[in-house]
């Protein structure tokens, strides 16, 4: 069976002499939310970026049994797109990221925008979450961990191309009610006709999150990864 997302024999280098992970196999079907889990350090945001092509790798990844390269990387990451832990390492504001992003040519042109070039939809998802639309306008370095966190989801959900997210620890600087609320909405997202998103691979160290949003747990070690069948209640 090909999948949406098939991973074969991945492995990551984490020095000249020495691989982070290797042998790594696994294939993401339409409707499936993966919980990525493991060892802290073991390699699971590297992982995520080897199957958004930001990292080098072994092995293959393929997205509808292409690989990134034949679709251009750029298109393939409007597809398979990894959202950071941190995005206030990025410069300028979250409008002038959405401009830019907006920008290329990549990007399908069936999003909407205001008469003065203003995408609305991420606006409006993180608006849903609490987000005022002024914060659009602040430095990335002056918005709060979580502020900045609901903006970079609203971002890669609201542009609606991708359809494999790859959010790492999309909630860690979240309130409980805030997680709620983000939670409940992408998986909203998952099932709606209107939306490109048909699967997610999520980290998250919250047992209890994973229990919530996971559909399937697959557990990274450094030799191979294993599928958990679920998890067991505390
Ligand atoms: N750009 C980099 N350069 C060198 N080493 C790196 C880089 N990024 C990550 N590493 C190292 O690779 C290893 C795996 O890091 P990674 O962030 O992928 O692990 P993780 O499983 O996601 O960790 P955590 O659960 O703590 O977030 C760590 O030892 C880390 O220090």
């Amino acid at each position: 069976m090909v999948g949406l997302l098939q991973v074969c024999n991945l492995s990551c280098a984490k020095d000249r002499d020495h691989n982070l992970f290797s042998n790594l196999n696994f294939v993401v079907d339409e409707e499936d939310v993966v919980v990525l889990q493991g060892k802290s350090g073991v390699g699971k945001t590297s992982l995520l970026k080897c199957v958004a092509h930001l990292n080098m790798y072994g092995g293959e990844v393929l997205y509808r049994g292409r690989t990134p390269k034949s679709y251009g990387v750029p298109t393939y990451r409007t597809k398979v797109s990894y959202v950071p832990q941190r995005p206030s390492l990025l410069s300028g504001t979250p409008r002038d990221f959405l401009k830019t992003v907006t920008s290329f040519r990549s990007r399908a042109p069936k999003v909407v925008r205001k008469s003065d070039g203003d995408v609305t939809y991420p606006i409006e998802v993180a608006n849903a979450w609490g987000i005022d639309e002024e914060l659009w306008d602040r430095n990335w370095s002056n918005l709060s961990g979580g502020e900045s966190q609901r903006i970079a989801l609203a971002i890669a959900i609201g542009l609606n191309t991708a359809e494999v997210l790859l959010l790492d620890e999309p909630t860690s600087a979240l309130d409980p009610y805030s997680t709620t609320l983000v939670e409940g909405f992408i998986s909203d997202e998952l099932r709606s006709a209107e939306s490109e998103l048909k699967a997610i691979i999520w980290i998250t160290h919250s047992e209890e999150q994973a229990r919530r949003v996971g559909t399937r747990f697959l557990h990274v070690t450094p030799t191979g990864c294993e599928e958990e069948p679920s998890l067991s209640e505390p």
